[in-house]
């Protein structure tokens, strides 16, 4: 069953166009990786899929309802939730005061920081440890991590389930070699095991063998290619967007 769909999405600013005509289907439970140069539009595009801005041209329909005009917190409600590029964490929280205002703040009432619910969410994401510490004591992979656990908080009331629909905006960004392994083995699980559709930003082509089930290929805002990663890895066309840079 087709999850999420997009239909001719364009975004422009004045003359500039920067996403330009995107079409792409995902099914339940796929994992789409989203790739391709600096500049080539991929955070733009995971902006206008969680809402953060508004398309120029046309339609995101999840679950088959046209969703392109809702806002960020309206797809949220309909399981949508997304990470940013850049950390997002407060130095001076512990990490279990985080999931626990990340569920407050979607509305989730009588959430203890040092409750059952916050715990479990935590070791989801092979954090269970460090609940008592300050998030400014935690390695980059660790902060990833507290996001992911932060992405699952707002459902803490149903069970902590989490979005079904889940999108990563370069989760790998930043993290030691020595911790992908591990973040990587999280991010599998919240897809496999939980069945969990996700859409990922990724720079690495490594990472994302044995993780995702189809990369779409962003350049100069457009898609060039869709296909599984072996695939996309053999396309000539794929392999000239990138020149002088790595795949
Ligand atoms: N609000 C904006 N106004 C004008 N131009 C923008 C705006 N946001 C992004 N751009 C431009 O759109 C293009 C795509 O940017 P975007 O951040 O989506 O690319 P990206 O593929 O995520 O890049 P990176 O891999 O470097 O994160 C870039 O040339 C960027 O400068």
């Amino acid at each position: 069953m087709t999850v999420l769909e997009l239909s001719g999405l364009s975004w422009s600013v004045g003359a500039v166009t920067i996403v330009e005509k995107v079409d792409l289907a995902v099914d339940e439970g796929e994992f789409v990786a989203v790739i391709g140069p600096n500049g080539a539009g991929k955070t733009s595009l995971f902006n206008l899929l969680s809402g953060v801005t508004r398309p120029t041209g046309g339609t995101i329909r999840l679950d088959g309802a046209d969703i392109t005009g809702l806002p960020p917190h309206r797809r949220a409600r309909r399981g949508m939730g997304r990470t940013f590029q850049s950390s997002s964490v407060f130095p001076t929280m512990t990490v279990s005061q985080h999931v626990a205002l990340a569920a407050r703040a979607a509305g989730v009432k009588k959430v203890a920081d040092d409750g059952e619910g916050v715990r479990s969410v935590l070791e989801r994401v092979r954090l269970g440890h460090r609940g008592d510490d300050l998030a400014a004591g935690l390695s980059h992979g660790d902060k990833r991590k507290l996001e992911l656990a932060m992405l699952l908080a707002p459902t803490l009331d149903q069970g902590g389930g989490g979005p079904r629909l889940m999108l990563l905006d370069e989760p790998m960004a930043g993290v030691a070699a020595e911790e992908v392994d591990e973040l990587t083995d999280v991010i599998r699980t919240l897809h496999r095991t939980e069945g969990r559709t996700v859409l990922m930003v990724e720079h690495h082509m490594d990472i994302l063998l044995g993780l995702a089930d189809r990369v779409a290929v962003m350049h100069h805002g457009t898609l060039l290619a869709v296909g599984t990663p072996d695939a996309v890895m053999a396309d000539p066309t794929v392999q000239e967007a990138y020149v002088g840079e790595e795949l």
